[in-house]
């Protein structure tokens, strides 16, 4: 049964009509006229809403701001706002889920303003707001992105001019910390200048924005090439594009790098955008691309060097995607540590490696390249989710200091600066 929020006499939809409600309100009406006893409409006050609604047998179908939703009856249960199933001070549900009848059905439905009131078999009423059911619905969160984002080449990068921040603003005023994170956000890397090059200033720095992930690396990093550690980083080798900890099952989301000395040639910072490079590969081979998000694979980091003692092992796709919006939020590309694949067969394995190799094309593709040289009092954040690093060879004595962030502290400093994140 369709109940519109119009008349329910013809001539006053008729009259509806004639003021410029949307011409659907009118289909209905002539298709529903064929069953004239099936109709039910649902007179209000207010007649400029264009909103209908119908109850079926196993969902309920809600069509307003040009959105068709289909809620479930259990989810509306669940999500009753109602003081005694919601605690609005905590934020959280009080009502036991569990509690609800799986084959729950209102009882009645009804529609005042903008507001829908189910009443249930045990005489709970559950309200909604129109709106709040458009932003929480499936249908609504679905056109949506989590995380606005401009993806770039070097030449889109650099022609943006994304200004750097001031340490001293960066510290000191909300402003200067909010104009840091969205150019974090939107681009996966973003500057601060005029630090101090030291490993205090620059935990100061970091711990502004996030709280820090100590890892095996310690908490606060420092390091040259000296091989103190099992791994190619400590030394003067170059380093192809990667993400960083794709061994362990959640990768770090930041890592802030801070070029504290260089004396020699070379060293400079490669960074590419992994989302454009991906981007290119769903416009080029969208079951290339499919795969890439579907294949589990394995990382691995083994260390045996002095003291020095791991084994980490990460599982997860190179690209991780929302199920529901297939919105990109992680790739895990490291060839370095990626390690034995033995969790896919044989013919499986063999289209992953042609995936991977496309991926591999669009990443390596010189305009895709962006190459910068840290230096110290220039201070570098990465979104470890979504740019690639690496590392040119280099002579003479370099020392970089630096740490990784927990990805949802660093978002939750951006939510409550207002950013969308
Ligand atoms: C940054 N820091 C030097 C501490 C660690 C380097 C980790 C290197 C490792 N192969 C990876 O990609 O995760
Ligand atoms: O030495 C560098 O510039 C970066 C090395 C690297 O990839 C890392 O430390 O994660
Ligand atoms: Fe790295």
């Amino acid at each position: 049964m369709w109940c519109h929020r119009l008349s329910h006499l013809q001539s006053r939809l008729q009259n509806l009509l004639r003021r410029g409600v949307t011409c659907w309100a009118f289909q209905q009406l002539n298709f529903k006229s064929l069953f004239p006893l099936a109709i039910h409409w649902h007179h209000t006050a207010s007649e400029s809403l264009n909103c209908a609604w119908q109850q079926h047998e196993d969902h309920f179908e809600l069509q307003y701001a040009n959105t068709v939703m289909r809620f479930d009856y259990v989810w509306l249960r669940d999500h009753c706002r109602s003081a005694s199933c919601y605690n609005s001070k905590t934020h959280q549900r009080s009502l036991d889920t569990a509690s609800v009848d799986l084959c729950i059905k209102p009882k009645t439905i009804r529609l005042d303003e903008t507001t829908l009131f189910f009443t249930w078999p045990d005489g709970h009423v559950t309200k909604y707001d129109l709106d709040w059911l458009v932003r929480n619905s499936y249908e609504g969160q679905k056109q949506k992105v989590i995380q606005p984002r401009i993806l770039w080449n070097a030449e889109i990068y650099q022609r943006a001019q994304v200004p750097s921040v001031d340490f001293q603003s960066f510290l000191e005023t909300n402003e200067g910390l909010k104009n840091f994170l969205q150019n974090f956000l939107l681009y996966g890397i973003a500057f601060v200048e005029n630090v101090p090059p030291t490993q205090e200033h620059t935990e100061k720095l970091a711990e502004r924005v996030s709280l820090i992930r100590e890892t095996i690396y310690g908490r606060m990093w420092y390091f040259t090439s000296d091989f103190s550690r099992g791994d190619t980083a400590y030394t003067k080798l170059a380093l192809d594009r990667h993400t960083d900890t794709t061994y362990f099952q959640e990768p770090c989301g930041i890592q802030v790098f801070h070029c504290l000395k260089h004396e020699g040639t070379g060293g400079r910072t490669l960074l590419v955008d992994g989302f454009y490079a991906a981007e290119q590969v769903l416009q080029k081979a969208p079951e290339e691309f499919e795969l890439l998000t579907k294949v589990p694979l394995k990382h691995e980091y083994i260390e045996n060097v002095g003291e020095c003692h791991n084994h980490m092992i990460g599982v997860g796709p190179v690209l991780n995607i929302y199920p529901w919006n297939k919105e990109l939020y992680l790739i895990r590309y490291n060839n370095y540590d990626r390690a034995v694949i033995n969790t896919v067969p044989y013919d499986v394995v063999h289209r992953w490696y042609t995936a991977h190799r496309t991926l591999t094309v669009e990443l390596r593709r010189p305009e895709n390249e962006f190459w910068v040289k840290l230096k110290p009092g220039r201070v570098l954040f990465i979104d470890n989710w979504r740019v690639l690093h690496g590392r040119e060879s280099f002579t003479g004595y370099r020392q970089l200091c630096g740490c990784y962030l927990t990805r949802d502290d660093v978002l939750n400093t951006a939510r409550l600066l207002g950013l969308q994140a």
